[in-house]
């Protein structure tokens, strides 16, 4: 295995000024100032078309920003990409369709020059619920397996940085809130810097440490919401009064942000 290019503490995301237009006068975002707290998960939430994919794509180092500026511990996003220190699942899995869920997972080891470890493989698919369909091309599965392949093949190379975009946003909702119950074992305990964009407020709750919600386009901090509750957080965490409580802050704060701008 090659030497980890960033070796130390959890990396810290920030950015400073930033904004982005698209061609056509689109100003996706305003510029933003915004800290991630290393090896915490944080949930953006907001509503549709507030620039959160954006913002995600920005820090992914996918796109440039118009202004301003991206770091991750210190160093340009696109670098740590390149050296397979961030990991990405968005909406559209996009896996290669002529390889099998398990090649399309292998091929990111590969790229990442992690180990293929097909013992832990095995257990990832198992544990989203694609048990035997290791061997079946993306065709052949539905969208929200698709999503689940493209989970894994986010998580398995045990990235610094991990950035969820809607990731179970094809998943129907019983497999979707297991799966909410058993992805964090993968990342919460070893400190990955973790990113989730969600539309679903008790998701977000449910798996960050930390809640922002922004306000419509171009997107704005309207609160900034800790989520004291304690790690791991099981089935019964969702009956909490606590959790209720800030579930209820994170969906005023929303409800806010909105009646603002229609003002
Ligand atoms: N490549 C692009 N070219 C032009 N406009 C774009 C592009 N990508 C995004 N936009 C625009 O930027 C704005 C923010 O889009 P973005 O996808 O970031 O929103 P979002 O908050 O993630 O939305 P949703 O919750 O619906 O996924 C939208 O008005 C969108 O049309």
């Amino acid at each position: 295995m090659p030497p980890d290019p960033f070796p130390g503490d959890p990396p810290e995301i920030r950015a400073a000024g930033v904004s982005k237009s698209f061609p056509g006068g689109v100003v996706a975002l305003a510029p933003l100032d915004l800290t991630i707290a290393a090896g915490r998960t944080t949930a953006l939430v907001g509503p549709s078309g507030c620039g959160k994919s954006t913002l995600l794509r920005l820090i992914a180092g996918l796109e440039v920003p118009s202004a301003g500026r991206i770091t991750i511990g210190g160093v340009d996003p696109a670098v740590m990409r390149r050296d397979g220190a961030i990991a990405v699942a968005f909406q559209d899995p996009a896996l290669l369709p002529w390889r099998t869920v398990r090649g399309n997972i292998a091929l990111a080891c590969k790229l990442a020059r992690r180990p293929i470890d097909p013992a832990r493989i095995e257990r990832l698919i198992a544990l989203v619920g694609l048990d035997g369909f290791g061997d079946t091309r993306p065709a052949a599965l539905s969208g929200g397996m698709r999503q689940r392949a493209a989970i894994v093949r986010a998580m398995i190379t045990e990235p610094r940085v991990l950035l969820l975009d809607e990731p179970f946003g094809a998943v129907d909702e019983l497999t979707r809130r297991q799966l909410a119950l058993d992805l964090p074992q993968l990342w919460q305990p070893r400190g990955t810097t973790t990113l989730l964009v969600t539309h679903s407020v008790d998701e977000a709750v449910l798996l960050a440490d930390r809640v922002l919600v922004l306000s419509p386009r171009p997107a704005r901090i309207v609160a900034d919401i800790p989520v004291a509750l304690p790690w791991p957080r099981p089935a019964e965490t969702t009956t909490a009064p606590r959790f209720h409580a800030i579930a209820d802050r994170v969906s005023a704060a929303l409800a806010q942000g909105m009646a603002r701008v229609a003002r």
